[in-house]
């Protein structure tokens, strides 16, 4: 007689997306591996990115990992048994755009980062993607790459000079080295550090504050931060003036000074 076999477990989603009120929370999903980076979870993550430009219902999202971990980049064990350079040598490969890790792609609305434990090399690489960042105190940073002989294609070696001072940066992507949470505030590459579990709480406020504001206006800001990065001032300010006009001109810019007349909250209609 055969004994039962125990069910096989399907396995858990390796992105989850929740919204709450006007937030999309995005939760990259693989702990036992420090979420490293997959095919699937990348695909939810398109689909995230995708959803949040589209629905006029969300105003905000929110990038985190599960488990006390943010991102451990790509999976490097994957790579044993498929490694990327054998791919990229079939041709075929733009990596000049990579949605997933919002490389080449920005969105409209503001996102997130909320970072408990490692963030390392395309965990690095999405966290420049993301607008405001919070980090838990035990969080580490890297870019990684160099160590094991691979490049940050993630888009480090062009972005990260454009966040940080250069030395630094050159010294993160050259030596592979990682950096405390309290490093990456001095040096700028988060804006907060909280208590260790207490970064999505953090995110979750900030996401609350941006999404009681007005969203014309708030995205009209976003796409000026956007479009107008490393222009010449005066061609900048040509850019900024006809964005700003057009919130100017929106209803939910009568509302707002209407509001602060009547003594009560904006009701904003994102129009
Ligand atoms: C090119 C980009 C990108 O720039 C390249 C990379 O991101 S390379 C990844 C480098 N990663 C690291 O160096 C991190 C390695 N890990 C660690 O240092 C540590 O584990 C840690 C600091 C993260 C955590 O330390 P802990 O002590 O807390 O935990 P530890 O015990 O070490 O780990 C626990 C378990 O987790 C496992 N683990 C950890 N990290 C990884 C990892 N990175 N991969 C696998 N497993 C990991 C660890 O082994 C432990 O497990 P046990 O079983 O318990 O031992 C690329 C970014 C995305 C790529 C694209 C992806 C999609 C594509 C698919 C294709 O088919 C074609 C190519 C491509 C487009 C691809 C192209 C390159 C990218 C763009």
């Amino acid at each position: 007689m055969s004994e039962a076999q125990p069910e096989a477990q399907p396995e858990a989603p390796h992105c989850l997306v929740e919204q709450r009120g006007h937030v999309l929370i995005v939760t990259m999903n693989r702990p036992q591996a420090r979420n490293a980076l997959s095919g699937p979870m990348m695909q939810i993550m398109r689909e995230a990115w995708d959803r949040v430009d589209d629905d006029p219902q969300i105003r905000v999202a929110i990038l985190t990992g599960a488990g006390g971990a943010f991102c451990a980049g790509a999976d490097l064990k994957a790579m044993t048994a498929q490694h990327p350079g054998d791919l990229f040598a079939g041709g075929g490969w733009d990596l000049s755009r990579i949605d997933a890790l919002l490389k080449g792609r920005r969105l409209t609305k503001p996102l997130i980062a909320a970072v408990e434990g490692p963030a390392i090399a395309g965990g690095t690489e999405i966290l420049q993607a993301t607008d405001i960042r919070v980090a838990a105190r035990s969080a580490r940073f890297g870019v990684a790459e160099a160590r094991w002989g691979l490049f940050p294609l993630g888009g480090s070696a062009v972005r990260l000079v454009r966040q940080i001072p250069y030395t630094v940066a050159a010294e993160l992507l050259l030596t592979g080295r990682q950096v405390s949470a309290e490093e990456a505030l001095s040096i700028g590459l988060v804006g907060h550090v909280v208590d260790d579990g207490q970064a999505l709480t953090k995110a979750l406020e900030l996401a609350e504050l941006i999404a009681a504001n007005g969203p014309v206006a708030v995205q009209a800001i976003l796409r000026t931060l956007r479009v107008t990065e490393g222009l010449p001032e005066e061609e900048a300010f040509g850019i900024e003036a006809g964005i700003g006009m057009e919130v100017f001109t929106s209803q939910d810019a009568k509302e707002g000074p209407r509001a602060f007349a009547e003594k009560r909250r904006p009701d904003f209609v994102g129009k």
